[in-house]
């Protein structure tokens, strides 16, 4: 785990405080499988192939990938929603299968669907919960809770009078009752718009800082590239990559400058050729470089030279997109259809 990881604060839920020491992963997933039985006319469904991944404690762990590649299957078998057909799991060093109630005291989902009785008040929701979880009154933190996820002020309130961005965070208060040590977010901002997007991440930073190591899983690369230190993208099943963010991005360690020129051009002039530029219409060049050689100034140059006036320049810079296309191209979607790996993918 990075050293500048910080410690929890929080103290652990009761089941769980009996620990010597710390893991170094807060989830460890070894050769994990999943077939769903067949239902009616349809066959048995391969949901998960071969799975390894090890989320260091202290991260902010981003899932990435389509409809379909396997996320919930994944986490549900981390909540223990879903059996595993094969392979071992463990959430904070407790094994899903012999250590059953450690490893679920150790996790906390908060799902994608918005589930909240509207008739009673954050402060009596986050009770309720604590009591299903069996947390005695004096180790409850219903109001720090309440507090890291800026609802102390609406404890009172009924929750039909919260905003959809409380109700979103109430949620994830609602998943920290007993105070676990991981958290899991299915999807939290799918539907949300942009303000409370940035609203939830914000709070989704300060838990994470406080020492909750966060599992989040989502669609958008944005949010991921964003958010996360380190991400999985996970592909009909199977996890197709898993780097530190930063890495992931350095793969494509490519730049794009597109030229608008003042007239159109009936080939690449010769001071040019050496950067093989595409022209992608008559009066626009393209040239891709890696952002490590920077030729750009290189460029004009040549430009100059070739005596074309420039009328309009831009840059685009390789994003999560373009590596999860990468890393996709080709891929069968479930309808068929070639590169479809993208078309649950929203920016
Ligand atoms: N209970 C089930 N029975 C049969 N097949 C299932 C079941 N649940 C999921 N699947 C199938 O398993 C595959 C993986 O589904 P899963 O829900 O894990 O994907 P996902 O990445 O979470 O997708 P989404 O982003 O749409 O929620 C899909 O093909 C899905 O149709």
């Amino acid at each position: 785990m990075p050293k500048d990881q910080p410690t929890r604060t929080m103290p652990a839920a009761s089941t769980i405080a009996s620990q010597d020491s710390l893991p170094d992963n807060a989830v460890e997933v070894v050769g994990l499988g999943k077939t769903y039985r067949s239902a009616g006319k349809t066959g048995p469904k391969r949901a998960l192939d071969d799975v390894h991944l090890a989320i260091p404690r202290g991260s902010l762990f981003g899932l990435l990938g389509p409809n379909g590649a396997g996320k919930s299957t994944l986490i549900n078998i981390l909540a223990g929603l879903v059996n595993k057909s094969e392979g071992t799991a463990r959430i904070w060093g407790y094994d899903i299968d012999r250590q059953t109630r450690q490893s679920r005291a150790a996790i906390g989902v908060v799902p994608q669907e918005l589930n909240i009785d509207p008739f009673f008040t954050p402060r009596e929701l986050l009770e309720l919960q604590a009591g299903l979880y069996g947390v005695p009154p004096r180790e409850r933190m219903t109001m720090e809770i309440l507090e890291i996820l800026g609802l102390a002020d609406k404890a009172q309130a009924y929750t039909r009078t919260l905003s959809g961005g409380m109700r979103r965070r109430l949620m994830v208060a609602k998943a920290m009752v007993h105070n676990p040590p991981v958290l899991v977010l299915d999807e939290p901002t799918a539907g949300v718009d942009i303000e409370l997007r940035q609203q939830l991440w914000g709070r989704v930073r300060d838990l994470n800082a406080l020492g909750t190591t966060i599992l989040l899983t989502t669609h958008y690369l944005e949010e991921a590239e964003e958010l996360c230190d380190t991400i999985a993208i996970i592909n009909h099943g199977k996890v197709i990559a898993c780097e530190p963010t930063p890495k992931l991005l350095r793969r494509l360690d490519s730049k794009e400058l597109q030229v608008q020129l003042a007239r159109p051009l009936e080939a690449v002039p010769e001071p040019l050729e050496r950067f093989q530029p595409e022209l992608v219409a008559a009066d626009r060049l393209v040239f891709r470089y890696q952002t490590s050689q920077s030729p750009v100034a290189e460029i004009l140059e040549a430009l100059a030279k070739a005596d074309l006036r420039v009328q309009d320049i831009r840059t685009d810079e390789a994003d999560l997109e373009d590596i999860f296309l990468q890393l996709t191209r080709g891929a069968h979607s479930e309808t068929g259809a070639t590169a479809p790996a993208t078309a649950g993918v929203a920016r």
